[in-house]
């Protein structure tokens, strides 16, 4: 590695080389390592008429593979700078059709693979931040967007050159609440426990979801989030008349994830991570005069809040009731 150096007003280039001894002696192996680029943000505008379509993405890639003389010798020359990892991501967000995201996350890993033998996985996450086409009048608007609601799409993948991939998909930030129709009871009772049964109350949560496929279909890519997150919603909100009662957070979470792999084939595993969005009833009983308060003010806390996660997967006995791939 050429460097300069000063000696009197002179300037000379020195090449440095390291021992290769020394290199090895130091006592220590380097077991793991990756590298890439984070919040890789980008707005995608499909063009192809007068209605535009958009995409805003944010995507971390890391690759795996034979770098290791850039940790322990400074020596980049087998480094794909994370600079051009983010170009590459932004021309292949032209090159490549964007939707559905878990092709476009599998045409991204493949290109880096073919054009750099050296690279022996790639990681992908890719965040989809939404916008709706806004109405005017009732119509939906050729160019012009508002930040959408209904959670933050995520698309997971790990390419490694040999092997299988593995590709999940999900999304987090949901965030959904009914009024009625839950409870929680039935609880140990212990010297500590003061929380009281109750059969109404508030259900609040930000729902994080995340599955993974047992066959790729671009077609089937598309439909399962829509299918999915419409099953989440439904079961979350229960029965249109009189709605349907839940019980715990659990219970609710193991429904959903039940009805999820019962609908959709394609999905092999389940996790939804569900935050308790507490909120709580005000206390209005030491008012001086007599204000009733029946479950219609709540406050909201930022404080401890419960946390239920589960993953449901198929079991052996689906699998031999399932069609071959
Ligand atoms: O649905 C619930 N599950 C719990 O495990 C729990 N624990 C708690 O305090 N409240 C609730 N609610």
């Amino acid at each position: 590695m050429p460097v300069a150096c000063m000696c009197g007003s002179r300037v000379y280039k020195v090449k440095i080389t390291m021992p290769e001894t020394k290199r090895e002696s130091t006592g220590f192996e380097l077991t793991k390592q990756r590298y890439g680029k984070n919040n890789v943000k980008f707005l995608r505008v499909v063009r192809d008429g007068p209605k535009h379509e958009v995409k805003e993405l944010r995507v971390r890639i890391l690759l795996e593979g034979a770098f290791e003389i850039s940790y322990t010798q400074g020596d980049n020359s087998t480094i794909v700078a994370t600079d051009t990892q983010k170009n590459t991501l932004f021309a292949l967000a032209k090159l490549h059709p964007i939707e559905p995201l878990e092709q476009w996350c599998l045409q991204v890993a493949n290109d880096f693979l073919a054009r750099h033998k050296h690279i022996s996985a790639v990681n992908l996450k890719v965040e989809e931040h939404p916008w709706d086409r806004i109405r005017v009048s009732g119509k939906e608007h050729d160019h012009a967007f508002e930040k959408g609601s209904g959670g933050i799409r995520i698309v997971k993948l790990r390419m490694p050159r040999n092997g299988t991939p593995s590709l999940s998909a999900g999304f987090r930030d949901l965030e959904i609440l009914k009024t009625t129709q839950s409870g929680f009871e039935g609880f140990i009772r212990d010297e500590y426990t003061t929380l009281p049964e109750t059969r109404d109350r508030v259900f609040a949560t930000k729902m994080k979801c995340e599955y993974t496929f047992n066959r790729f279909s671009r077609t089937a890519f598309s439909s399962i989030q829509e299918k999915v997150k419409e099953i989440a919603l439904s079961t979350f909100a229960g029965n249109i008349e009189g709605g349907t009662y839940s019980p715990s957070v659990q219970q609710t979470l193991y429904q959903t994830a039940q009805k999820v792999l019962n609908t959709i084939p394609e999905v092999e595993t389940i996790s939804f991570s569900l935050p308790n969005v507490h909120y709580y009833l005000c206390d209005f009983k030491n008012f001086k005069t007599n204000v009733p308060n029946n479950n219609e003010v709540f406050h909201t806390y930022d404080g401890p809040s419960g946390l239920i996660e589960a993953t449901v997967s198929r079991n052996s006995a689906s699998h031999l009731g399932r069609a071959k791939m």
